[in-house]
């Protein structure tokens, strides 16, 4: 589930709960889109604050859907989609893990602060997917296609630290980054929606060059994609 929760000062918290390690399960999907909801029409919120309960961010999908569900009737780009087209600043705070969609959700929020011994990553081509909740977009926009790719075909964590330098994570903290996030999106609730309306259309007018937006995978992307990873097709391996 995500449990939604109204700060002072015109906050909201919403916290992913789903042991062991918070993996997005069709309830949690549900939660997260429901308590977005209610932050974004609460006129009295003027920030969010997306994190994980005991410790650790999301671990991505949780897997063990995969076995029961073929579809899903909730997307997680859907959810990320609402994140970028809401006015109101989304803060991300990432403890231990944000990995696969939960990586992906924390693109879609407007910053992301990390605690040093975090780790990022897209471990979707272990399981033979693709990163299908915008990340193959998100991705590439804040870092560059070729560091993009890099992470999404070796499906390697990466440290807060590399994330920090390659421009994923906005900052580290070797405190609590949810206290530290509730404090900056306190700071930043005072920016009208009009500022960072603007300041989204202008990075994605920016980046347009990097190609459509919304789930949309290039043919050419998924041919090289398959290139690298299928056994015997890259350098005669
Ligand atoms: C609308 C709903 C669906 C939206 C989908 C959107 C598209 C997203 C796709 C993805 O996110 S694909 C990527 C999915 N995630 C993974 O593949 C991560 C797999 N897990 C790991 O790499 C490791 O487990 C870990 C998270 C790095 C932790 O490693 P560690 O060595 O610390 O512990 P483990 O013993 O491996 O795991 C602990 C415990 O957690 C369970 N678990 C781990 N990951 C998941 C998961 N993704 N879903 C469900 N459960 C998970 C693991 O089974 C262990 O459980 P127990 O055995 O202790 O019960």
């Amino acid at each position: 589930m995500a449990e939604f929760t109204r700060l002072q000062n015109c906050l909201a918290l919403i916290r992913l709960r789903n042991p062991p390690v918070n993996a997005i399960s069709t309830t949690v999907a549900r939660g997260i889109k429901e308590s977005l909801q209610k932050a974004i029409t609460d006129d009295t919120v003027k920030a969010i604050v997306i994190c994980g309960a005991d410790g650790i961010f999301c671990a991505g999908a949780d897997i063990r859907e995969f076995k029961v569900h073929k579809t899903f009737d909730i997307q997680l780009g859907d959810i990320v989609d609402e994140i970028q087209r809401n006015k109101k600043p989304v803060v991300a705070a990432i403890q231990k893990l944000a990995l696969g969609g939960g990586l992906e959700l924390a693109l879609g929020c407007h910053y992301r602060i990390a605690h040093a011994e975090a780790q990022v990553g897209f471990p979707e081509v272990t399981l033979g997917i693709l990163p299908g909740a915008r990340g193959t977009q998100l991705l590439p926009r804040l870092v560059g296609v070729p560091a993009a790719l890099d992470l999404i075909i070796s499906g390697r964590h990466i440290s807060a630290n590399e994330a920090l330098k390659l421009g994923i994570i906005d900052k580290i903290v070797n405190s609590d980054p949810i206290e530290e996030s509730i404090k900056f999106a306190q700071r930043i609730s005072g920016q009208s929606s009009q500022e960072l309306q603007m300041t989204s259309d202008m990075v994605a007018d920016k980046s347009s060059a990097l190609g459509p937006p919304k789930g949309y995978t290039s043919k050419a992307t998924i041919e090289f994609f398959f290139y690298l990873t299928v056994p015997g097709l890259c350098c005669g391996m």
